[in-house]
């Protein structure tokens, strides 16, 4: 986003909407979601003279987000995640010691699971295959629902007992006396998170704290206008709590073409109106028809996506350049190295620009960072922190913090059977779910791109590599 920008008619519209109550933005990839939300979010500072807060769902957007504000001449916007800006709160009204439970959350799960299983009263939890004497499956598959659980608020067992499963999958059938089992680890689970030994509360209490504890939030403790971009990955609580804490108006950013968490709700379950307040932003800026075109025939693979009543087909933007790479490597060290020297020729060529590598996992992306040391070549990580994405040169990233970004080359690797896809799916979860945010990570990663895409197989490759029309892409195989 380095030029000064004309905003469309279009764009405009959103801008300057009401600004009062709700406004959804939906759009394509690159169409100008973040762009507009950013200048709405100044226009509603400066006109309205009261509180505006931006957040995002991960933390590398909102770094983004308050690079791109800081580069303008008018005050910055303020960008925060809702977890970050959520905890902060929910230590303000009601926990003030409190930290988040993070990676230990299985840890306290099984630990509830085995006070249950000592309690005298017969528990029927669902049948999970697993060669694992540790019951890890069970184990994932109770700490997914108890996400389930409070993401759509339903804490009370009278809410859960016949709740439809919408979004869990047919794969493990549960009973209600399953329910009845998996509902006592969940009430044990959250004693325990309270107990002197973990004081902590998970990523999904935030949402259900602030409602629980809406009364003690103050005037000046809410902000006046809320802006959410990327809104397709959070849980329904999230968004109701969020719609809740704006006082005067909520725009919310959104495709769910790019959603890579399995969500199901509709907006106005969540309390936000968005009849009469919704609008559309079809045309797309970021990257070129070539690119556009590959990434659009793909999207054409995801049947669910194909059948959402949001679905809107991605249009072709004007702007023309090469046609995108498919480059084949026998194996991880002979990808890294040709994508090593690859940037080395880009960098070389293009010392204004940005390129992304964007990998399945930082570990993954590690093997880049030492061989690109080897070959001399500068590099900076874009994990959760303030790391310049701006700036020209490579930057290594994610494809869970790719989300929202963009660099002028984009490289997409680690395109291998059990990378991406994964090798398997997460108990209960459908498989055609599965698939489908799988492949949903993979058309975000390649839209980030804004001149030139480079895709990286490695053998065995990915099944998606056979979903991309191979007349929209150029083939080199590298011994
Ligand atoms: N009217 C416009 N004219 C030219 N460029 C534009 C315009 N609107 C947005 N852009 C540029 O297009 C690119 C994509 O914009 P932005 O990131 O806001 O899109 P997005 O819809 O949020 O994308 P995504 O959902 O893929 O993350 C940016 O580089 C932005 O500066």
């Amino acid at each position: 986003m380095e030029e000064t920008i004309q905003v469309t008619k279009q764009q405009k519209n959103c801008i300057t909407f009401q600004p009062e109550g709700d406004l959804l933005v939906r759009g394509i990839p690159g169409s100008g979601k973040t762009t507009v939300l950013l200048e709405r979010a100044r226009y509603l500072q400066m006109k309205q003279n009261d509180s505006v807060l931006f957040m995002a769902y991960n933390k590398s957007l909102t770094a983004y987000i308050r690079q791109i504000s800081l580069k303008s001449d008018s005050k910055p916007v303020e960008a925060t995640t809702f977890h970050q800006w959520g905890l902060r709160l929910v230590k303000e009204i009601s926990l003030s010691h409190t930290h988040y439970i993070g990676d230990r959350k299985e840890d306290v799960v099984r630990h509830a699971y085995h006070t249950v299983l000592k309690r005298n009263e017969p528990l029927d939890f669902p049948k999970i295959s697993d060669d694992d004497t540790r019951n890890s499956k069970l184990i994932q598959f109770l700490s997914d629902e108890i996400s389930w659980i409070k993401g759509n608020g339903l804490t009370e067992w009278a809410r859960y007992a016949d709740k439809p499963r919408i979004g869990r999958g047919n794969q493990i059938k549960v009973s209600k006396q399953n329910r009845y089992a998996i509902f006592s680890v969940f009430e044990k689970y959250n004693e325990l998170l309270k107990s002197y030994q973990y004081k902590s509360i998970d990523y999904d209490d935030v949402a259900l704290l602030i409602d629980q504890y809406f009364h003690k939030v103050s005037k000046d403790q809410r902000p006046a206008h809320i802006l959410i971009d990327e809104a397709q990955d959070l849980t329904a609580m999230q968004l109701k709590v969020i719609a809740k804490l704006a006082r005067t108006s909520l725009t919310i950013g959104a495709d769910k073409g790019q959603q890579i968490y399995h969500r199901n709700f509709a907006w106005k379950d969540v309390g936000i109106d968005v009849i009469g307040r919704s609008k559309f932003l079809n045309e797309t800026f970021r990257s070129t028809q070539e690119i556009i075109r590959l990434a659009k025939d793909f999207q054409k693979r995801d049947v669910l996506l194909l059948k959402d009543e949001d679905y809107t087909e991605t249009v072709l933007p004007s702007a023309s350049g090469q046609i995108p790479v498919l480059v084949e490597s026998n194996n991880l060290d002979a990808e890294v190295n040709t994508i090593s020297k690859l940037v080395k020729r880009y960098l070389l060529n293009f010392p204004d620009d940005t390129i992304g590598i964007i990998g399945y996992s930082n570990r993954r992306l590690s093997k880049f960072s030492e061989t690109l040391d080897e070959h001399k070549v500068p590099w900076v990580m874009i994990k959760e922190d303030e790391t310049n994405m701006l700036l020209p040169g490579v930057k290594l990233v994610s494809y869970y913090s790719a989300k929202g970004l963009e660099f002028d080359h984009v490289i997409v690797a680690n395109l291998k059977k059990g990378c991406l896809p994964y090798k398997k799916s997460p108990p209960g979860m459908d498989e055609e779910d599965f698939l489908a945010t799988e492949r949903r990570k993979f058309f975000v990663a390649m839209t980030r791109a804004k001149y030139t895409l480079t895709i990286s197989a490695v053998r065995t490759y990915s099944p998606f590599i056979d979903e991309l029309n191979p007349s929209l892409y150029k083939k080199i195989t590298i011994k």
